[in-house]
């Protein structure tokens, strides 16, 4: 593997096929057809700008024509005009694996979106056979909940199993394999790359390190038999059959690569004294928007870690945000959450709704001695976005939705103010 984040790799997996000193020579090693991959525009600010150069068997320009997918995936956007989004805050249990044979694409389903992504959560248990996806909408964030993924890209090959992440860049075709059944959350962004977020006083090591991101060396298959290839683009599947297998990149270099991460090497920070920090010192990745501070989407963990703040209430805080949140859940249990937010399931609490530890974890926390405390063995997350989440429709009337979700919020005891006798 190729580590470090962001960084300019090079790999060829035969010995010569990556010319030297030019991206377009006459003639390229081989006869290998050379292909630019833009993930920013050309005049992007040079620390900001990705692109990688792919020396594969044949131009990938020359395909048929993509005709409407008519797979099973849910892929879908929101829907914008048949109904008004639900200000009210939202909760699913977790999306049953599935009982036919289901690739990855056809185990996706869209809960929500927004002006900077979509979230969809996969549960499938078969292998993509001879086929391969691409989103032209977005980079996809993979987080794996159950069962690993080994994901073939044009890159090169990941396995990434649940407590780890995958970033695959927008454009990037991949086919993924499963061994049993498997099941994540995968966030699309559609605005600015995914990147580490700024330190500032944290100092210069911490949160995600750069070196422990990690990405694939060449590696192609020439396969010459019929291989589907479906592209999400502006919210619906596209289909086309080649001829050959698209993993026909024997070289490349460049910065922009997919991406895996293991979510145990973040270098969780957290307050020694008091009150509970906001959750921004969790922050993995980040898509920053326009306005400096105000993220379009940061992907967000909440890992094992020691809790010893005094006297403080140490479970997130009821509040109302300006910035709307997704949530999932790969293990274990969620400090604000005694109890209904399950691996594999999803929370969405919106702009400005009124969330925080639900009443048992309340009771929990205000009883609790303070001795220092190691939350272990769980792993929530959260794709917090400036832009409010549109449900689906299929979100809103999944029997996963839990009707009864405002309930936990009920029942707590009034406050008392001291009696004035006089
Ligand atoms: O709602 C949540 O559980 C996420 C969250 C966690 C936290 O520690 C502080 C604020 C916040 O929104
Ligand atoms: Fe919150």
């Amino acid at each position: 593997m190729l580590t470090g984040f962001g960084n300019h790799f090079s790999s060829e997996a035969v010995a010569g096929a990556l010319p030297q000193g030019r991206n377009s020579p006459q003639h390229v090693p081989f006869g290998l057809y050379a292909e630019q991959l833009s993930g920013t525009a050309f005049t992007a600010p040079r620390a900001e700008n990705r692109r990688s150069w792919l020396y594969r068997l044949r131009p990938t320009a020359a395909h048929p024509p993509y005709t409407p997918y008519a797979g099973a995936a849910l892929l879908r956007s929101a829907p914008f005009d048949d109904m008004p989004p639900s200000p009210n805050r939202l909760r699913w249990d977790a999306l049953s694996l599935p009982a036919e044979p289901t690739d990855f694409v056809d185990g996706l389903v869209t809960y929500a979106d927004n002006d900077a992504c979509a979230v969809h959560v996969y549960a499938a248990n078969a292998s993509m056979q001879d086929r391969a996806f691409f989103s032209a909408d977005g980079e996809l964030l993979i987080v794996p909940q159950q069962g690993a993924l080994d994901i073939r890209t044009e890159l090169g090959v990941l396995t990434v199993a649940p407590l780890q992440i995958a970033v695959i860049p927008r454009g990037m075709r991949f086919s993924v394999a499963v061994d049993g059944p498997a099941r994540g959350y995968v966030c699309e962004n559609t605005g600015a790359a995914f990147r580490l977020p700024e330190l500032g006083p944290i100092g210069s090591n911490g949160l995600a390190n750069p070196r422990d991101f990690e990405s694939p060396v060449a590696a192609f298959e020439d396969v010459e038999r019929p291989f589907e290839l479906v592209q999400k683009f502006l919210g619906a599947l596209w289909s086309t059959t080649l001829d050959h297998s698209p993993f026909d990149v024997v070289a490349w270099h460049g910065n922009l690569a997919p991406v895996r991460y293991d979510l145990t090497r973040f270098n969780t920070i957290g307050t020694v004294s008091y009150d509970h920090p906001d959750p921004s010192i969790f922050t993995v990745l980040t898509s920053p928007s326009d306005t400096p501070g105000t993220a379009a989407i940061d992907f967000v963990v909440f890992p094992p870690r020691w809790m010893v703040a005094e006297d403080t209430f140490r479970p997130p805080w009821f509040h109302r945000n300006v910035m709307s949140e997704f949530m999932g859940l790969i293990e274990g249990a969620y400090d604000a959450k005694a109890g209904g937010f399950v691996p594999g399931g999803a929370s969405l609490h919106n702009a400005m709704s009124s969330h925080g530890p639900d009443a048992a974890s309340y009771a929990q926390a205000i009883a609790a001695e303070l001795e220092p405390h190691k939350i272990e063995a769980t792993m929530a997350f959260m794709f917090e976005s400036r832009h409010v989440f549109r449900p689906t429709r299929w979100a809103t009337e999944t029997p996963l939705l839990q009707n009864d979700y405002d309930a936990c919020w009920q029942n707590f005891a009034k406050a008392q103010l001291p009696r004035n006798d006089r």
